[in-house]
C-alpha cells in the first residue's frame, strides 16, 4: 500500500485524535447512539435524552435514507437536521448524519457535526472530494463489497482534499451467511490499528441486524480494540420506520452502556500490558 501516504501509520504511537463536542476521538470511549432515521422531533428528542441519559457521547440520526426500495421511506431531508439539531441543542450531544449527495455537503455541513457516508457510498469518489474539502469530521463507513484496502484508498481521497479528520467504521460486509445481515469483520478493527492512525470504530446494529447481537458486538468490538461504536436506539423501537429489527429500546442501550463501561475498565489495564505479538 505505498502510495497510502496520508491516512498510513508512521509510527506505533501515531494516531489521530479528533475531538467533537468534548469528546477525544481516538482516545475516548466514543458512543454514538440514536435512531437509524429522523422521524419528527418528538422520536428523535426522546430517544437523544435517552441516549444522552445511558452515556452516549454523540446522537446519531438520518435525515437523508439510502434505501435499497425507492418506495422505501427516504428521511426528512432539511426538517430531519432541523431536528437534529433541536435534539443536540437539548442534550447537547453533538450530531452525526449521513450526507448522500455531493450538492448537498455544503448545506448539510450547517447541521452536523460529522458526516457520514455511509456503505453505499463508500466509492462515491466525488462525494469523498467534497466532504473532504468541508470543515467537518467525516465518519466513512466500510463498503460492503470492500477490501479494508480499498476503504483505506477512500479515506486517502479525503485526506488528499484536505480534511484530517477521518474516522473509519466497519459495519459488516456480505459473504455467503445469511443468518446475521452482514459479516461483522472484527479483524478490520486490528487491520486498522496496525495499518493507519485513523480512529477506527464499529457498527454492531448494521453488521448483524439482530437485536441479540448487538450488546455481545459491541463489547467484542470493544475488545478487539475499537475506539467507539455506533449503534441503532429508537424510543419505540416497535414503530420505527426503518431498520426495526436492530434497533434497541432506550433501557437496553443502558444495559449495554454499564457493560460497556466495566469492559472498558478492563481493557484500560489490559493496554499498559505488553502486546501479544512483542518478542520475548
Ligand atoms: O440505516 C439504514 C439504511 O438506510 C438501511 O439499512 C437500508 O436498508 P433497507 O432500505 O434495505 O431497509
Ligand atoms: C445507512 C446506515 O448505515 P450503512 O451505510 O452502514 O448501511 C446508517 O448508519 O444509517
Amino acid at each position: 500500500m505505498k502510495d497510502l501516504k496520508l491516512c498510513q501509520k508512521q509510527s506505533p504511537e501515531h494516531k489521530t485524535i479528533i475531538e467533537v463536542g468534548g469528546t477525544k476521538i481516538g482516545q475516548d470511549l466514543t458512543v454514538i447512539a440514536g435512531p437509524c432515521s429522523v422521524e419528527s422531533e418528538k422520536q428523535t428528542v426522546e430517544t437523544a435524552i435517552g441516549v444522552k441519559e445511558g452515556g452516549a457521547t454523540m446522537l446519531r440520526g438520518g435525515a437523508f435514507k439510502p434505501r435499497t426500495s425507492p418506495y422505501a421511506f427516504q428521511g426528512l431531508g432539511l426538517e430531519g437536521l432541523k431536528i437534529l439539531r433541536t435534539a443536540s441543542r437539548e442534550t447537547g450531544l453533538p450530531v452525526v448524519t449521513e450526507v448522500l449527495d455531493p450538492r448537498d455537503v455544503s448545506w448539510v455541513c450547517e447541521y452536523a457535526d460529522i458526516l457520514q457516508v455511509g456503505t453505499r457510498n463508500m466509492q462515491n469518489f466525488s462525494l469523498l472530494k467534497e466532504v473532504g474539502r468541508a470543515n467537518k469530521p467525516v465518519l466513512l463507513k466500510r463498503g460492503m463489497h470492500s477490501t479494508i484496502n480499498e476503504w483505506l484508498y477512500c479515506a486517502e481521497y479525503i485526506l488528499a482534499e484536505g480534511n484530517k479528520d477521518v474516522i473509519l467504521c466497519e459495519r459488516g460486509i456480505r459473504t455467503f451467511e445469511t443468518y446475521t445481515r452482514n459479516t461483522l469483520d472484527l479483524s478490520a478493527v486490528q487491520a486498522v490499528l496496525e495499518l493507519s492512525h485513523l480512529p477506527i470504530i464499529v457498527d454492531p446494529s448494521h453488521a448483524t441486524g439482530l437485536l441479540s447481537m448487538i450488546e455481545p458486538m459491541s463489547l467484542a468490538a470493544f475488545a478487539a480494540g475499537a475506539d467507539g461504536i455506533t449503534v441503532e436506539v429508537h424510543c419505540k423501537p416497535e414503530e420505527a420506520m426503518c431498520d426495526k429489527a436492530q434497533a434497541l429500546s432506550i433501557p437496553m442501550f443502558k444495559r449495554m452502556m454499564a457493560r460497556i463501561n466495566k469492559l472498558n475498565e478492563c481493557m484500560a489495564e489490559i493496554k499498559k500490558l505488553p502486546a501479544a505479538v512483542e518478542q520475548e
